[in-house]
């Protein structure tokens, strides 16, 4: 069965708006209310997931007062409620400061119908995000594995499914994912799941160590092994007997020592430095790596027969990137932790800066999203964030909005295309406009409208 449609709250004391805005939205459950006291009865009621909010309201209709106190009402009723405040265009201040006041969006007087449909979709989209994520957090109450892990992606979720099904095998698994994805996260999960928790989990990153340390490290030494090494010394493996040994950067492992984990892995004894005395280890195993093992062992510079051995499960985590919402969802979260941790109190982000965090590609993945927000929140001055306080954007003030969005992704997209029509056409403007579906005349029109000399277009 599927899921009941969302309740949008349209706050309008416009009669004549009133009824044509509720007919433009299709697939959400509309809500009207004229005044503040209707508008709060609806939030109780129903808890819309999206409202959109005229700011000026009786009994102060050319104003915004009453606007604003609604607005402060429903974020204390239902904080979880995104709220676009609808205002006139030569209002934008207000409406800069009602999200200042924790509004989630601002739109601009005069409505059109498609455009304000686009943004009360992309706030119920985020809302669904969070709620899918407030959903995974209530699971996982605080000291479970996974009480930390922030999402509301698919992906992520079934990664939390297989490793709860793994947790408790002894079966050796194998993270795969870039730099701050979470393996490690992942890596302390499995053994928080598994019956070894009580005991120890150990990590040895294997590209911190230098290759000369990194066998001691491991294995551990005897007395006497080497200059310096005066008293017998276990490794880190050792160390994890009954617990998880995890090895991160497992690509980085020299080839010389490669053997040895091998012998350990196949026989589970290992033999300290300078040491001929087997000694049996009780370990379970999980590896991580941001590099592709397959690839390295074909070029010789990972043994195959480990890779196996190491990846019985081999679990993907994917980048942010590649999780659509996560960024935001992390931010959002990212925010609440350092706004309690630094005794601060902004109230989210402006619209330009979910916007730059949704665009932004996060090659450092959450450590990145986690250190950019965590600098914001101690940084920014405002009561909000803006792109400008994350380092994603120049000028705040620049932020296009969504409907200036869409025009440039439009007007990107078609110069693209025109200029590579022109170079493939050979600069034949006629041939140009057939390749593009499109008559001679209005290829002209668009290269005036979009400045472009076909000559130029078809350097480009
Ligand atoms: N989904 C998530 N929710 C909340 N915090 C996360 C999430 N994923 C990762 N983190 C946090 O991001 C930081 C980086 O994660 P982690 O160390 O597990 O990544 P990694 O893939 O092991 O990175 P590296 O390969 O660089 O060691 C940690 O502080 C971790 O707690």
């Amino acid at each position: 069965m599927s899921s009941p449609a969302p309740h949008l709250l349209i706050v309008e004391d416009d009669t004549g708006l009133q009824s044509q805005l509720r007919w433009c939205f299709d697939g959400y459950r509309v809500l009207i209310a004229g005044t503040r006291a209707e508008a709060l009865a609806h939030v109780r009621k129903h808890r819309p997931s999206v409202v959109t909010l005229d700011l000026g309201l009786p009994p102060d209709p050319g104003g915004v007062t009453e606007g604003l106190a609604t607005l402060n009402d429903i974020r204390m009723l239902a904080p979880e409620t995104k709220i676009i405040v609808v205002t006139g265009n030569d209002e934008r201040t207000n409406a800069v400061n009602a999200i200042g006041l924790g509004a989630y969006d601002f739109y601009l007087k005069p409505i059109d119908a498609g455009t304000l449909r686009l943004v009360v979709d992309r706030a119920q989209a985020l809302f669904n995000l969070e709620a899918e994520n407030r959903l995974f957090q209530e699971k996982n109450q605080p000291g479970t594995p996974f009480a930390n892990l922030i999402t509301s992606s698919d992906n992520v979720l079934s990664l939390c499914r297989e490793v709860e099904k793994v947790a408790d095998t002894d079966a050796k698994v194998l993270l795969i994912g870039e730099t701050g994805t979470g393996k490690e996260l992942f890596a302390r999960a499995l053994h928080d799941l598994s019956r070894r928790t009580e005991a120890r989990f150990v990590a040895v990153n294997c590209a911190a160590i230098p290759e000369q340390l990194l066998e001691s490290e491991l294995f551990g030494y005897e007395k006497g092994a080497f200059t310096g090494a005066n008293r017998q010394t276990p490794g880190k493996i050792e160390r994890a007997d009954g617990g998880t040994f995890f090895l991160d950067e497992i690509g980085d492992l020299p080839l010389a020592l490669q053997p040895k984990l091998l012998r350990f892995l196949q026989e589970r004894v290992i033999e300290r430095v300078g040491g001929r005395e087997e000694i049996p280890v009780d370990v379970r195993i999980v590896s991580a790596t941001h590099q592709d093992l397959q690839a390295l062992a074909a070029q010789g510079r990972f043994r195959e027969d480990l890779y196996y051995r190491l990846g019985e499960v081999v679990l993907q985590l994917p980048p942010l990137r590649e999780r659509p919402g996560d960024a935001i969802v992390l931010a959002q979260a990212f925010l609440k932790r350092y706004n309690a941790h630094f005794s601060k109190s902004h109230r989210g982000f402006t619209p330009d800066a979910l916007n730059a965090i949704d665009q932004y590609p996060w090659p450092g993945n959450v450590r990145e999203i986690d250190g950019t927000v965590k600098k914001a929140v101690v940084m920014a001055d405002g009561p909000v964030i803006s792109a400008k306080d994350l380092g994603l954007q120049q000028d705040a003030s620049e932020t296009p909005t969504l409907s200036l969005t869409l025009r440039e992704v439009r007007k990107q997209a078609e110069t693209t295309a025109i200029r590579k029509a022109i170079a493939q056409a050979d600069g034949n403007l006629s041939q140009a406009a057939n390749l593009l579906g499109i008559t001679r005349p209005t290829l002209y029109k668009l290269l005036e409208k979009y400045e472009l000399k076909p000559n130029e277009s078809q350097s480009q």
